[in-house]
């Protein structure tokens, strides 16, 4: 199958003013991706490491200084029109709804824009009416929505014409953890319902362990990791986090073997340790801690992704 999204050698340079000269800055470079129809992909990196830039090229808004993208399998530039019939993109910042009119208005005129009529237009409008929960402020205007409303009006408004590949830059910024998971259920749903492909920013790493299966890191305009989550997280060795509830209070745990102590609670009822899972194992720091107290329950904590990614730019520094 023909991959849905295909960048091969992109690059993008700004020419930008300061003072008297000018600097080049290469916002993206030698980027070379496949994405295959069907796939969920977090597109992760830090501030100004070339997310938007790159999501614009895709989406035909700047021309790339070198390389090739191509976009379910057309030019971005070129075939735009042609290109948003079959993308829907979110941006979190910017607005594509009519601010004055009530949400169903805006519905009716993207629906129009997409010649999308009769019982079709009827069917998806009640569908994402539906599973992002919108019945209640359809009437009301942009402007008076809620960010977490507008958000779901915004995502609805982006996928009303059914697109193969749905973009989304920072889709959850700034919203409260209930509207962050009912987006992202209805993300997972609309995924699994018509095979939607997904690519999206995000500095949220929920996001990314919820909705993707595949992650691909950007640093400072090169791409730096592509791979799964366990796999990032193996790759720069992050630690995880045994953590055990004793019998009795003891003193802080501060000598087992392979592992740092990182917190107690209950006068030390429940002590945390981080380890590095290839330097030892869980079973065999519980088996020394066993040996200096009781252990009553235990659990083990995957790496904290924020600091996986943390990591990955520390080390390429
Ligand atoms: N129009 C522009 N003119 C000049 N420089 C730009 C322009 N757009 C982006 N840049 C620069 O290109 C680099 C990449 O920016 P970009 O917006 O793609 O990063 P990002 O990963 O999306 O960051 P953020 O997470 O902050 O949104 C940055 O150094 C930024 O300052």
């Amino acid at each position: 199958m023909e991959p849905i999204i295909q960048m091969t050698g992109l690059g993008r340079d700004f020419h930008v003013r300061e003072r008297l000269r000018r600097r080049k800055v290469v916002a993206v470079d030698d980027l070379t991706v496949g994405v295959e129809p069907g796939e969920a992909v977090g597109y992760i990196g830090a501030n100004g490491a070339g997310k938007s830039t790159t999501i614009k090229m895709l989406t035909g808004i700047l021309v790339p200084t070198r390389g090739e993208v191509r976009t379910c399998g057309l030019h971005p530039v070129r075939e735009r029109r042609r290109l948003a019939r079959q993308v829907g993109v979110v941006f979190g910042q910017r607005s594509q709804l009519w601010w004055d009119l009530p949400v169903q208005e805006s519905f009716r005129i993207l629906a129009a824009v997409h010649a999308l009529t009769g019982e079709a237009e009827r069917a998806r409008t009640g569908e994402l009416v539906e599973q992002l929960e919108m019945a209640d402020f359809l009437t009301t205007p942009v402007r008076q929505l809620s960010l977490g409303q507008r958000m779901r009006a915004e995502v609805a408004a982006a996928l009303l014409h059914s697109p193969r590949l749905v973009i989304l830059d920072e889709p959850t910024i700034g919203l409260d953890v209930l509207s962050k998971q009912r987006l992202r259920e209805f993300l997972v749903a609309e995924r699994r319902l018509h095979g939607t492909t997904l690519l999206l920013t995000t500095h949220d790493m929920g996001d990314v362990e919820r909705l993707c299966d595949r992650v691909l890191v950007i640093d400072r305009g090169r791409l730096a990791y592509d791979g799964d989550l366990p796999g990032l997280s193996r790759t720069v060795g992050a630690e995880r986090v045994l953590v055990v509830d004793l019998s009795e209070p003891v003193p802080d745990l501060l000598d087992v073997p392979g592992t740092r102590h990182l917190a107690s609670e209950g006068h030390g009822l429940r002590q945390r340790l981080a380890f590095d899972a290839e330097a030892t194992t869980a079973a065999r720091v519980l088996a020394d801690v066993s040996r200096r107290a009781e252990v009553r329950d235990l659990a083990v904590e995957e790496p904290d992704i924020e600091d996986v990614v943390r990591r990955i730019y520390a080390a390429r520094r």
